[in-house]
């Protein structure tokens, strides 16, 4: 079955497929899900619709399906804003958030093709390249809906900092967006900053349409009207009750999937418009349904020739997703990709209707799966660890052995004793793997833009283990795939990388650096996992140039 089940206008949209061929289960569970009315309770803001333990949660983190409504006073008041700086000469915009607070407005931009800077790292060299690129001319976005996300805490200090240094008031250039009444809203009132305050009944990862995606998108010049306008179109559609409501749809078919133990999502981009969309829908997934030994593993590839998403290189446990541009009338560019015996779902919709469609087929799919998809029970327990780690507590990992440049460390109870290179560790790590549901994710403590190349080891460890494997940047990734590590099903096996930085970078008034804490968040991490019962290996170079020699590992 291949089927195009809502087009909307524009031509751009994604396809979806998986290799479960079973019809019959997919079309009853569509139209279960319409004899229960779930679309337009949904729209009715149901709180009910994902069992008793979810409900408390679910009555508090519904908003987002009227955003398209209830965020359109925004747009005057961010254009309004821009006009105001762009006339004081501030035309560079960075955004300082972690997932739900920053994935939004990277994608909204990139697809507008307009420049934002997205500070979401405590790599002290990421860090500070931020700080010095145009200070003059940058007004800084600080997102946080809780208030106390200690990165982005750090991030607005080192901005504050830098600023003040350089005899600019930090008030004149810091906006702020939070939930009301959290601590950064009461600091940044404090500090004279400009604050805009989001909707508290929408979580993290479903707030694109709130001030979270739209204050530094609308800031960066993206047409913030323009992305409500796509996401009001499709919302009647995805309130109604009917087997041809592409929300349906796609949850149904995610949910039966992951039912049947094809458990990975594959996203892939084929298009400027959408680049960016898989790390947005990868946080909105892990994080909505991978928790309870449950989930789906969103996979993000970059390339249409990766070999988790060709056909003749997928596994059978991967659902593969494609977002693209049709070309034109002339149908999609990307249509010879279908699987022959699969089967799938296309929806042509531009950004704004997108959005709202994945946040829709998340919660359906939560419905099918059986989890509550607005909580994230294992996000906390990373934290905790590092937070343990800082304050002196915890107990500073011992090196199993050291490899030129490389310190290796691994948990404890799968390395063979006497191993001595990274070569060979790195072997005995993929030796972990389950053939059938495992899975590598590999976690990159390190700068993103600086040490990109090494985000080459995704496809060649695909390639090597005939596996999926995820590639994540810490700790952004902490807060997207992270809670998947760690409260989904226990068949990944992970591979750290950290490094010595060019320069560590103190965090004003804080008792550490960045660099100690990034380090603290690999640590925190790696215990949650291995306390698991999860094999960890972490590979720790003594400089950036010296990534050189784990890429070649890895290779
Ligand atoms: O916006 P903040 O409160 O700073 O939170 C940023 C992120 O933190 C955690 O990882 C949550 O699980 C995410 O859903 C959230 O988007």
């Amino acid at each position: 079955m291949s089927e195009t089940a809502w087009n909307a206008v524009d031509g751009a949209g994604f396809e979806l497929f998986f290799d479960y061929p079973d019809e019959a289960a997919f079309a009853s569970t569509v139209a279960g899900l319409v004899v229960d009315r779930v679309a337009s309770r949904l729209g009715a803001r149901d709180h009910t619709l994902w069992g008793a333990a979810a409900e408390d949660e679910a009555s508090k983190r519904l908003s987002w399906v009227s955003l398209p409504t209830t965020s359109r006073p925004l747009v005057a008041e961010v254009t309004a804003l821009r006009a105001e700086l762009a006339a004081a000469g501030l035309t560079k915009v960075v955004l300082c958030g972690m997932g739900g607070s920053s994935l939004a407005p990277e994608v909204i931009c990139g697809a507008a093709g307009v420049e934002l800077g997205v500070l979401d790292s405590s790599d002290p060299d990421f860090v500070r390249q931020a700080l010095e690129d145009r200070l003059g001319a940058t007004v800084v976005v600080v997102s946080s809906k809780s208030g106390g996300t200690v990165e982005t805490d750090s991030q607005r200090r080192a901005f504050e900092k830098a600023f003040t240094d350089a005899g600019i008031d930090p008030a004149e250039r810091i906006v702020v967006v939070t939930d009301p009444g959290s601590p950064l809203e009461e600091s940044a009132r404090g500090a004279g900053y400009r604050v805009f305050l989001a909707d508290p009944a929408v979580g993290g990862r479903y707030s694109a349409l709130t001030a979270f995606g739209l204050v530094p998108s609308g800031l960066a010049g993206a047409d913030i009207g323009a992305l409500l306008d796509e996401a009001e179109a499709i919302r009647p559609v995805l309130e109604s009750d009917s087997v041809d409501n592409p929300g349906l749809r796609l949850g149904s078919l995610l949910g039966i999937a992951n039912l049947a133990g094809v458990d990975k999502l594959v996203l892939a981009n084929a298009g400027a418009p959408f680049a960016g969309f898989g790390d947005w829908a990868e946080q909105l997934i892990a994080e909505s349904t991978g928790k309870d030994g449950r989930g789906i593993l969103p996979v993000v590839v970059d390339a249409l020739g990766s070999p988790n998403f060709s056909t003749s290189t997928s596994t059978s446990d991967e659902v593969l997703a494609l977002f693209g541009t049709a070309g034109g009338s002339s149908g999609k560019v990307f249509s010879s990709l279908h699987p022959a015996s699969g089967f799938g779902l296309s929806v042509d919709a531009a950004l704004g209707a997108q959005m709202l469609l994945w946040e829709h087929a998340t919660v359906v799919a939560g419905r099918v799966i059986g989890i509550n998809p607005f909580d994230q029970p294992d996000v906390e327990s990373a934290k905790a660890a590092s937070r343990e780690l800082l304050d002196g507590g915890g107990s500073a990992p011992t090196p199993v052995f050291v490899d030129g440049p490389v310190t290796v460390y691994a948990s404890p109870g799968w390395l063979p004793e006497g191993t001595s290179t990274v070569a060979d560790a790195v072997t005995a790590l993929l030796l972990q793997l389950d053939d059938a549901t495992g899975y590598v994710a590999v976690q990159a403590y390190l700068d993103r833009h600086r040490d990109a190349a090494l985000a080459g080891a995704r496809d060649a460890l695909a390639v090597r283990t005939g596996r999926p494997v995820t590639f994540g940047w810490g700790p952004r990734f902490l807060h997207s795939t992270g809670q998947y590590h760690k409260g989904g099903p226990a068949t990944g096996v992970y591979l750290q990388v950290t490094g010595q930085p060019v320069a560590d970078l103190a965090v004003p008034d804080r008792p550490f650096t960045f660099h100690e804490f990034l380090t603290a968040q690999a640590v925190g991490d790696g215990q949650v996992l291995a306390d698991k019962g999860r094999p960890v290996l972490r590979l720790h170079v003594n400089a950036p140039s010296d990534l050189a020699a784990v890429r070649e590992v890895l290779a």
